[in-house]
Parts: C-alpha cells; structure tokens; sequence
C-alpha cells in the first residue's frame, strides 16, 4: 500500500495546503498526470494517478479494460478507486478525465480535498494526446471532435467540484505546479 498519511507538520505555519489532499480533475491532455507529479514531488506529498493504480490493481492496461469490460466496466472500476484515495491522506491525486462522470466520485473530491480543474482548450488537448495510444476514447477517425463533445458535457461537472480553475496553456508542467501552489497557497513556498 502507499505510504501517505505523514505527520501534519506541528508549528503555527501549519495549513490546509500542508496537511489536506489535493486532487487534480480535468480533460485528457490536461496534465493531471504530470503536473500532479511536480507537485507531490514539490510539496514532499504520495503521488497516486487514479489510472495507474486501475492498472497496478487489475494487472491490465486501460486499453485492455475497455476492450475487455467496455467504458461501463472501467468506470465502475475508476468509481472504487476514487472512493478508496479519496479516504487517504496527504497525497495528490491525478483523476482521469472521465472520473467526474460518477456523482459519488464528484462528491468525495469535493468533500475530500482541494480539487484542482486544470483547464485546457481542446486544441491543446489534440496536441498533447495525439502521439499516445493508451487513451481508448480517442482512437477515433477525429478525436479532436470526441474531444470537443466530451468537453461540452464535462466542463459543468469540473467546474460544479472546482476549488480552483487552472489555465494550463503556458509554461512548463513543473511551473504550472508552482503556479498551482501558489494559487492554493501564497506563502507555501517561496
Ligand atoms: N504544462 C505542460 N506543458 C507541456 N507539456 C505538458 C504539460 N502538461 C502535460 N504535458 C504533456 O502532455 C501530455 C499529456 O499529459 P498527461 O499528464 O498525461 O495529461 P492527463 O493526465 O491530464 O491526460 C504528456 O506528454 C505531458 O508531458
Ligand atoms: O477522459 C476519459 O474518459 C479518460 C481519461 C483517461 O485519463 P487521462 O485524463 O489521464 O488521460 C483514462 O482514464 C481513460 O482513457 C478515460
Ligand atoms: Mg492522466
């Protein structure tokens, strides 16, 4: 198991960024997954990517499940992860882009932890997916139009568990995380 529940720092400079979870949420090409690793790795906190613990725990590829289970079968999966991370403390979650799909998942980020909505145009999107195969959703004739209409009926349900919204369009992903930090947290680091 992960080993993310450290001591909550004791002096008077405590705060929530310090001792609560954050969870990052938004489309694919994003950038949960590797900005959410900056910021563990800034923050000293447990990294977990909702993905990659389907995979560790099933021993399948996210291709695979869908193939095998069809999206109904991995959300049902992603569902059971997202209400046992949320339960954790400490960490910084990468939800995938679908996992604001499930209302009981929408409720445990919100009630859980800071949750981050890393909002990216689609063509952004297009761009930074477009050479990666493991995303089934867009192995479409024009993933940019999948893209287009996930959007469309994900964006509210980003923004209705958003703490914060997050423009992800300039710098790299590791300052977007300090950017994130600093959004969340003026005095956190310097
Ligand atoms: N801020 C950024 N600047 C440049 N490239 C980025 C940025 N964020 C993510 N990427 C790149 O985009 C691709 C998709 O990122 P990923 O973290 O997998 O997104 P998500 O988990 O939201 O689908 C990766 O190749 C990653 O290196
Ligand atoms: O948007 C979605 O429905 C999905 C997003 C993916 O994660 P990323 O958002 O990290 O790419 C992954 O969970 C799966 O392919 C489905
Ligand atoms: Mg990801």
């Amino acid at each position: 198991m992960h080993n993310a529940t450290k001591e909550a720092p004791t002096d008077s400079t405590t705060n929530d960024l310090l001792t609560g979870n954050l969870f990052l949420v938004g489309p694919m090409g994003a950038g949960k997954t590797t900005v959410g690793r900056h910021l563990a790795d800034l923050l000293g906190r447990t990294f977990i990517d909702a993905d990659h613990e389907i995979e560790r725990r099933t021993g399948a590829t996210i291709p695979w499940i869908f193939e095998k289970e069809g999206e109904a079968g991995f959300r049902l999966r992603e569902e059971a992860v997202i209400a046992e991370l949320t339960a954790m403390n400490n960490i910084v979650l990468a939800t995938g882009g679908g996992a604001v799909t499930r209302e009981q998942s929408r409720l445990y980020l919100r009630q859980r932890g800071t949750v981050i909505y890393l909002y990216t145009p689609v063509a952004m999107q297009v761009a930074r997916t477009s050479r990666d195969r493991n995303r089934p959703l867009l192995q479409t004739t024009n993933p940019e139009a999948r893209l287009r209409e996930l959007l469309t009926i994900r964006d509210p349900l980003y923004r209705s568990i958003a703490h914060h919204v997050v423009m992800t369009l300039d710098g790299s992903a590791r300052e977007l995380a300090q950017k994130i930090i600093q959004i969340i947290q003026p005095n956190a680091i310097k």
